[in-house]
């Protein structure tokens, strides 16, 4: 880790109309740490991610990351400066194999203009696929439809092809929704273990406080689009207000036992 923040968020604000989804968010995240961003439906999670990856542009406040204004920046400008997100809904071609939706991904992240009519599996790209395949665990899978994963299997592709682009920081939005209780620490496992082996800064949104609390170093609580608390998952998750205002309120939503934290 270096000192200098990876990522550093200053009295960020955005406001629709009457609506204030995100209010004097200070931040400064440092270069190889993992942040878990929870709170309840509406608490400002998405809000704040889409301010960082550049699709939504802020009422007031500024964003640098590796030490360069990116406040209001294109949201593929912001991949080139290697910054990069996945989205809760799947990004991957449904009736494409795992490799052909990788290589895909690979002759999109390494090509520019024209350059994507041309055939997309040389040797070099072809080896690289084979190496992302077998660090995300879906060499077995290779030859699949995407269509024919299971949803974990699914996340693991879709987060693989966020990532042939190489970016500093990846920005997950709930990596284990949909995905079934039985697969979702192998499949954090797999996704983290690459991720930490690549020195990427990862921040992900998360209703699942089993998963915050068994990946992050640090966890961001919003409420009402303010953050309410930053501190080591440890004692995030017994801080009063965090209880009351998002672990109470995500339990609700989600069903989770109330034995868990107590
Ligand atoms: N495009 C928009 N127009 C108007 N209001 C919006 C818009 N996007 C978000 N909001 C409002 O901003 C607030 C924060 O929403 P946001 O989606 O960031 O919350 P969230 O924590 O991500 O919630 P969820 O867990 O449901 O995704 C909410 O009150 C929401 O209704």
């Amino acid at each position: 880790m270096t000192d200098a923040p990876i990522l550093s968020v200053k009295d960020l604000q955005k406001s629709f109309g009457a609506v204030t989804a995100a209010k004097d968010i200070n931040v400064d995240i440092p270069a190889g740490q993992v942040v878990g961003v929870i709170g309840a439906n509406g608490a400002g999670k998405t809000t704040f991610v889409n301010m960082v990856t550049g699709y939504l542009k802020p009422s007031g406040g500024t964003i640098r990351f590796l030490d360069r204004d990116i406040t209001g920046i294109a949201p593929r400008l912001a991949v080139h400066q290697g910054l990069t997100r996945s989205f809760q809904v799947s990004q991957v071609f449904m009736t494409l194999s795992v490799r052909h939706n990788l290589l895909s991904a690979l002759a999109l992240a390494r090509r520019k203009g024209g350059a994507l009519l041309r055939p997309i599996a040389g040797p070099e790209l072809l080896a690289e696929c084979d190496a992302i395949m077998a660090r995300y665990g879906l060499t077995d899978v290779a030859e699949h439809e995407a269509s024919a994963l299971s949803q974990g299997s699914r996340k693991l592709l879709d987060i693989a092809m966020a990532v042939v682009s190489g970016p500093r920081m990846l920005l997950l939005d709930e990596p284990t929704s949909g995905v079934a209780a039985e697969e979702k620490f192998a499949i954090m496992d797999t996704v983290m273990s690459a991720l930490k082996a690549s020195g990427t800064t990862v921040l992900f949104i998360e209703h699942d406080m089993e998963i915050v609390e068994r990946y992050v170093d640090r966890v961001l609580a919003f409420f009402s689009g303010e953050v309410i608390c930053d501190a080591p998952p440890a004692r995030a998750l017994i801080d009063p207000k965090v209880r009351e205002l998002v672990i109470g309120d995500t339990r609700a939503q989600t069903g989770q036992a109330e034995a868990a934290y107590a």
